[in-house]
């Protein structure tokens, strides 16, 4: 029977289980669905679409290029489907089990529901260490995600034989309603990008991923930059660890860097499905606080005016807005930065995660919900369970940027400001303000007294009786379990584990 194989965010032909089972049955139809509802849910964005759309093109030439023809069709999924039965008859549905957000589990659910009111077998394969359903054991998770990465990947299937359909044009940004940023994604996205993207940190820019990757400056080539790879499944998950698992075996013991950044970086890998896990087991969590006695902290709705300086880059504190503008004009940035303006957002301008969230999400070309939604609550303190980490904008600044480099190159409104100001500028008299830098705002709040407010907030609920039951139910359900001595073996630093949490 034919073999409808949906391509989702798994946009490659290698590695990819669904393609496989469908390969050894029968003739395949490869299908991309574009959903306008998807488009116009608030935490997408033109940026993604851009990548997405650049990825689907890709994909496209990759089937092209085996003899095939990729099917695109705009609709709601239930609605394709059915018109592709109308057309071409049964036919069984294969898909990797989408990890998403609300919405497209939602949407899940009704191509389900209309596959068995059709008589339609849907299969889904398992792409990421991630299991479906709310009751994981946590206790076995480690293993079993070590389990299915050592899995051969798997080869592009050497017999395709393809149906073909007719296809819809991608649509362009607008024609979805998305605005248009100006951001350049085309020449980032697909299969090729990906391997060589992979080829060039492993060989190449990533020996002193551990000491550089927390730098706005160092972190752009040190760190990997294979998220939106993986976020859209130009790459997968076992094959990047697979090939730096490869990498670290023919390193000899004296390339002590290239070992400890590659041991941080496959701890990483772990952590991207660890992070997932978390939304997919709670899936809430996208809204709502895993220690439900953080709902309601933080007003809702946010400050309008504080949630536009944030995301404008007009706080007035400059390493915050230089990682913020730079963010808006590239969609990436570094890990440490990205937790920074979430603890600035939440603890200096008080702001619900969720809004703050929303905004971050639009400009991460990489969004993944399961990694966003767990980092945001994290990173505001509102999981119960993690350490309360504030970070100073003026100390991150000195260490992350000494020179004032970053903040010269994003803040040009500052270039003339001496470095002894640079990162403090309120410091500077009236007057010279006015000479040095009249178009830059100022601080939009104190960060010592916004700091102490929100320390206070969150220890006066954290020391109650319930919060401690909340933290032990939160860990119960969430926490990693792999062992410390594991993670010592694997090398990973004391402050990472707390994050592992
Ligand atoms: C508030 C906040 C929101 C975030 N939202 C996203 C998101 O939407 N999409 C996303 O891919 N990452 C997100 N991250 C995690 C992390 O910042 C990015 O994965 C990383 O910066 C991407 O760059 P890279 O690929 O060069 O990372 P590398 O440091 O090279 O890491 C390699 C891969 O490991 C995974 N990874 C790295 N750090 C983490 C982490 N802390 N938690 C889980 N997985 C991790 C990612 O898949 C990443 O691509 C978020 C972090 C924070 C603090």
């Amino acid at each position: 029977m034919l073999q409808v194989v949906w391509f989702k965010r798994d946009l490659r032909l290698e590695d990819h289980a669904a393609l496989c089972a469908a390969a050894i049955r029968d003739r395949i139809l490869p299908l991309v669905i574009v959903e306008p509802d998807y488009w116009r849910q608030p935490d997408v964005s033109a940026r993604q679409w851009n990548f997405w759309r650049a990825c689907i093109t890709d994909l496209g030439e990759a089937i092209a290029a085996k003899g095939g023809r990729l099917c695109i069709r705009v609709g709601d999924a239930v609605s394709v489907l059915s018109a592709i039965k109308a057309e071409h008859g049964p036919f069984v549905l294969r898909a990797h089990e989408e990890t998403g957000n609300e919405w497209t589990f939602d949407r899940d659910k009704a191509v389900r529901r209309w596959c068995k009111t059709e008589g339609i077998a849907f299969e889904e394969n398992r792409q990421f260490g991630v299991w479906r359903g709310r009751k994981v054991n946590r206790d076995r998770w480690a293993q079993a995600w070590d389990r299915m990465m050592a899995m051969p990947a798997q080869p592009v299937p050497p017999l395709l034989m393809w149906e073909r359909s007719v296809t819809d044009n991608l649509p362009d940004a607008a024609e979805l309603g998305l605005t248009e940023d100006g951001v350049q994604v085309v020449p980032l996205a697909g299969r090729a990008q990906a391997l060589a993207t992979l080829h060039s940190f492993l060989h190449e820019r990533g020996e002193h991923y551990t000491r550089e990757m927390s730098s706005p400056l160092s972190g752009e080539t040190a760190c990997s930059r294979l998220s939106w790879h993986l976020a859209y499944g130009s790459l997968s998950i076992r094959e990047t660890l697979q090939a730096a698992q490869a990498r670290y075996r023919e390193l000899p013991l004296s390339e002590k860097a290239w070992r400890q950044s590659l041991r941080s970086f496959i701890a990483r890998l772990h952590w991207h499905c660890h992070f997932i896990q978390k939304l997919e087991s709670e899936p809430e969590a996208e809204y709502r606080p895993m220690a439900r006695i953080y709902d309601g902290l933080r007003p809702r709705p946010a400050d309008a005016a504080k949630l536009a300086a944030w995301s404008e880059g007009r706080t007035g504190y400059p390493f915050i807005d230089a990682a913020m503008r730079y963010l808006n004009a590239t969609g990436w940035i570094n890990f440490r930065m990205r937790a920074m303006l979430m603890s600035f957002a939440s603890y200096d301008l008080w702001l619900h995660w969720q809004e703050s969230g929303l905004v971050l999400a639009r400009k991460f070309i990489d969004y993944e919900p399961g990694i966003h939604w767990p980092q945001c609550q994290m990173q505001a303190g509102e999981t119960g369970i993690n350490t309360i980490r504030i970070y100073s904008p003026v100390k991150q600044g000195y260490d992350q940027d000494p020179t004032g480099v970053f903040i010269r190159r994003w803040l040009p409104e500052l270039a003339d400001v001496p470095d002894a100001w640079l990162h403090e500028p309120w410091k500077l008299t009236e007057e010279d303000r006015e000479r040095l830098c009249p178009d830059y705002p100022d601080r939009i709040v104190d960060h010592a007294a916004a700091a102490k407010f929100a320390k206070d907030a969150i220890y006066a609920l954290r020391r109650k009786p319930e919060a401690r039951a909340e933290a032990k139910a939160v860990v119960q359900k969430h926490g990693s379990r792999k062992r410390t001595a594991d993670r010592k073996r694997a090398g990973v630093k004391a402050d990472q584990l707390k994050l592992a949490l």
